[in-house]
């Protein structure tokens, strides 16, 4: 296998990146050449308009992550990172305040805000921010068009019972804290796939789903309109990897985002989320982590094959043996 593509969202899709490119590197993925190409379609519908600036979290995360400019306590921003512009727009009062925007990150959304403003693509961006960044992939958004998930949380005060907030306000000042009662994504349905997306899954040798937030990562990539069919249509293999063990989500907020879309939160629950493709879904093969073994019977029984291997990423070794056993899942 020569060319791999990863519908990756932040934190869980860059860990799982690392480990994937440490195996190709080392030959450990079997069929999967050293030399095999990554092209990564990295969720934008986190993105958030701040202060004039246009953050890109996943694509951020996915690029600082691989670049190694990473902080690697947060899973976010940058490593190093000083806080002063933070601080002064505090000191102004300008909201809002809860959204941690650093000094250094803040030269990337620059950069981007600038290159957007003077006509190019948020790919022709990402491109040129990646010239300096040298992520070991291609690093593709999943559109160019802005698509913003927003999340609805009870809220007595208004007539309705209910505020909408953006994503980033769920997750980052909510702490998603509190249930999401409805999870819309703005802009979604008239969205179109960035240039090279489609290909990447039509001329794949392989494409994975990594154990990122089934709902607002993989879930919004899925929707880009036309990605469904050509993941239909890959002659590749496509394989998953559970985000959720042992009935409750690694890190982030997919369990939340799972009950808002009335989603069992399980690891067959997920996976049957996605499907077979045998049966219109996206998979050809699903893993789960050894404390699930007990519901690899329900999900083969569905027609999708699954296999229960130890799915914690607790370094590159561990997220290679991963990847290893994902290839070897389809392509035995
Ligand atoms: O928990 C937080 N996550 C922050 N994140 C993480 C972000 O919410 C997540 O990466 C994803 O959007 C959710 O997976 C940031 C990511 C960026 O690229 C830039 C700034 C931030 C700021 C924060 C923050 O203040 N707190």
């Amino acid at each position: 296998m020569q060319n791999l593509t990863v519908l990756s969202g932040g934190m869980g899709g860059a860990r799982f990146l690392q480990g994937l490119l440490h195996g190709i590197e080392r030959g450990l993925l079997p069929g999967v050449a050293p030399d095999a190409t990554v092209t990564v379609v990295a969720n934008t519908a986190d993105d958030l308009w701040i202060h004039g600036l246009k953050v890109c979290p996943d694509l951020d995360t996915v690029m600082y992550t691989l670049g190694d400019g990473i902080d690697l306590e947060r899973g976010w921003g940058r490593r190093d990172e000083t806080w002063s512009v933070k601080e002064e727009l505090a000191a102004y009062g300008v909201e809002p305040t809860w959204f941690g925007l650093g000094d250094r990150d803040i030269a990337t959304h620059l950069v981007r805000t600038q290159m957007l403003d003077a006509g190019y693509r948020l790919s022709e961006v990402t491109e040129a921010l990646c010239a300096r960044w040298r992520p070991g992939v291609r690093l593709l958004p999943m559109t160019d068009d802005r698509v913003e998930t927003h999340v609805a949380v009870a809220d007595p005060a208004t007539p309705s019972g209910r505020r909408v907030v953006h994503f980033q306000e769920y997750w980052v000042r909510l702490r998603a804290a509190v249930p999401a009662e409805a999870v819309v994504f703005v802009g979604l349905d008239d969205a179109a796939p960035a240039p090279g997306v489609i290909d990447a899954i039509t001329d794949a040798d392989l494409v994975v789903l990594p154990p990122s937030n089934p709902v607002v990562s993989v879930g919004t990539i899925l929707g880009v309109p036309r990605v469904r069919e050509a993941l239909a249509a890959t002659r590749a293999p496509v394989v998953g990897l559970s985000p959720i063990v042992g009935g409750t989500h690694v890190r982030g907020m997919a369990e939340q985002m799972l009950n808002a879309i009335d989603v069992e939160v399980s690891a067959a629950g997920v996976g049957l989320h996605y499907g077979s493709r045998s049966s219109g879904g996206v998979l050809d093969g699903w893993l789960v982590d050894e404390v699930d073994v007990d519901q690899v019977d329900r999900v083969v029984a569905a027609g999708l094959p699954c296999r229960a291997v130890p799915l914690m990423m607790t370094d590159v070794d561990a997220t290679a043996a991963m990847a290893a056993a994902a290839v070897e899942l389809v392509t035995r």
